[in-house]
């Protein structure tokens, strides 16, 4: 038996890929960038014209170029269920996230355990990019004990939706606005950060929240924070309760979105719309219940409007060992579907979009995946597929076909796609079959009888490839 290369290898097929083939251009816009008056005098310079393309003026107050990340993997990730970090995964976890460059760690209330307490002493001393942050009740007993730890700041929490102040901690507004003064004056006091947020926000009365936030804003936090803690909210609320709290308060504002209904990377878009500066993630989403906006889907979203932005701040082919690392620390897969790291995030099938994709990359991709370590990858073994694509595959594996024999093959391929998906080695047979066929003066698939022999035969001393996986399934998420 001689195998060939193309039929045997136990490697990841080698992938048809445009990368480097064509430079992509690639300019995503931000449509809300405060670059045009909304307004603009006409020609003759006296009346003035509409321009529907201009931002409303609300836009101006968008924070789209310009935010930051609270890296809450380590607090509220660890209140997913199936979490369980013990101090080295713990500094394996926050290590990888500075080097990914999040301005912000968010760890388990010190208060929380002995060991937890432990934990964010270790992780102040590991001397991280981040800053480091611990999670509080607004309680002085829970203040005292993480000020001692060697945070950067204190993120303090009290709910103040009538459910939360009538089945959680029975307290009222003045009784809130009362403690959350006594324990943010105690936190400045040690000169770390502080912020004050309401959790259970989106269903908290509108005039309780704004006086409490006033009252914080007012003795000087570095921030306040929204909470969507049962992820009841949708973009437009979010857009006018941030917008009326911009309107509210001179300190940063923070946001925190679960993702209960679908909507937490979409919020957190526009929260910062709105003039948020500070989005709440968390590696894969994870945290209590399905958890939050997570850190991949946020980076994709924000990448969209301002990929150098992203670039200049984040390490962003890390988000894949990041990702996978949390994904073993918790005992769960990568999402197939999930923005850049989803096996297929990349992967282009039809061929339609297989053509236009190797004509310019930007024609079916909005995320470059070189900017992220991923690869492009062009699917050339389903029944979808076009003889553009397959046509590209012949190119790599060097053989000389003209443009109607490519198109004779795409036939035959199709046909054995009709039956079951063909791995690239499958595809690759055919084509090196296909290729010795017409080289030895046949007349392609016009003598179809005498090709299924060749592929047949050709099988038969390479062994049947009825056991590949789908070349696109071969794809991992983990190296
Ligand atoms: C929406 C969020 O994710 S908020 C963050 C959630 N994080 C955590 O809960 C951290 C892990 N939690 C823990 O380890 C424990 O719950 C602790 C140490 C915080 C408290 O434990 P316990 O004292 O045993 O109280 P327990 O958890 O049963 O109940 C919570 C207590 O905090 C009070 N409380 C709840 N929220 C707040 C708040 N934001 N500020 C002040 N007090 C609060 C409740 O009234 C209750 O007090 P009680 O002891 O008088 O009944
Ligand atoms: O501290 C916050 O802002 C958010 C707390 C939290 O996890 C939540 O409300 O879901
Ligand atoms: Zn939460």
């Amino acid at each position: 038996m001689c195998p060939s290369a193309a039929s045997t290898s136990a490697d990841p097929a080698p992938v048809p890929t445009t990368e480097g083939a064509v430079p992509p251009e690639f300019t995503p816009v931000d449509t809300h960038a405060p670059s045009q008056p909304e307004v603009v005098a006409a020609k003759n310079g006296t009346t003035p014209q509409h321009n529907p393309y201009a931002p409303r003026a609300s836009d101006f107050l968008s924070n789209v170029s310009n935010w930051k990340i609270i890296e809450s993997t380590l607090r509220e990730g660890e209140q997913f269920a199936n979490a369980f970090f013990d101090t080295e995964t713990k500094m394996k976890i926050a290590q990888a996230l500075s080097d990914f460059g999040v301005e912000y760690i968010e760890l388990t209330s010190p208060a929380a355990s002995e060991q937890s307490r432990e934990d964010c002493k270790r992780i102040c001393q590991m001397g991280l990019k981040s800053k480091i942050l611990t999670h509080i009740r607004c309680h002085m007993d829970d203040a005292r004990i993480a000020v001692e730890t060697g945070v950067d700041g204190v993120d303090i929490v009290i709910g103040t939706s009538s459910f939360l102040r009538k089945y959680s901690h029975g307290k009222d507004i003045t009784y809130i606005i009362k403690s959350a003064i006594e324990v943010i004056e105690f936190v400045k006091s040690k000169g770390i950060e502080v912020r004050f947020s309401s959790e259970d926000s989106f269903r908290s009365d509108l005039v309780d929240l704004l006086s409490i936030y006033r009252a914080v804003d007012k003795i000087g936090v570095n921030r306040v924070g929204i909470a969507d803690t049962v992820g009841c909210a949708n973009p437009r609320q979010v857009y006018e309760l941030v917008r009326t709290l911009r309107g509210v308060v001179s300190c940063d504002i923070e946001c925190h979105f679960h993702d209960d209904s679908g909507c937490a990377v979409a919020n957190a878009f526009c929260a910062l719309e709105a003039g948020a500066t500070h989005i709440d993630t968390s590696v894969l989403g994870i945290g209590e219940r399905n958890g939050i906006t997570t850190l991949g889907g946020l980076i994709a979203r924000m990448y969209v409007v301002n990929p150098e932005y992203c670039k200049s701040k984040y390490n962003l082919a890390m988000l894949r060992e990041v990702e996978n690392l949390v994904a073993d620390a918790v005992q769960v897969s990568v999402p197939f579907n999930n923005p850049i790291t989803g096996f297929c995030a990349f992967t282009h099938k039809a061929g339609i979009h297989a053509k236009a994709i190797l004509a310019n990359p930007s024609t079916y991709e909005i995320l470059k995946p070189e900017d992220f370590g991923m690869s492009r990858y062009i699917d050339i073994g389903s029944r979808l597929t076009g003889w553009n694509a397959v046509k590209s595959r012949v190119e790599q594996l060097e053989l000389e076909l003209t443009d109607e024999q490519v198109k004779d093959v795409t036939a035959k391929i199709k046909e054995l796609a009709d039956v079951r998906t063909q791995s690239m080695d499958d595809v690759d047979t055919v084509l090196r079959v296909y290729h010795k066929h017409v080289s030895s003066g046949a007349l392609g698939l016009r003598q179809p009888a005498r090709f299924d022999e060749l592929l047949a035969e050709h099988k038969s001393q390479n062994g049947s490839e009825a056991g590949d996986e789908p070349a696109a399934k071969k794809q991992k998420t983990s190296a």
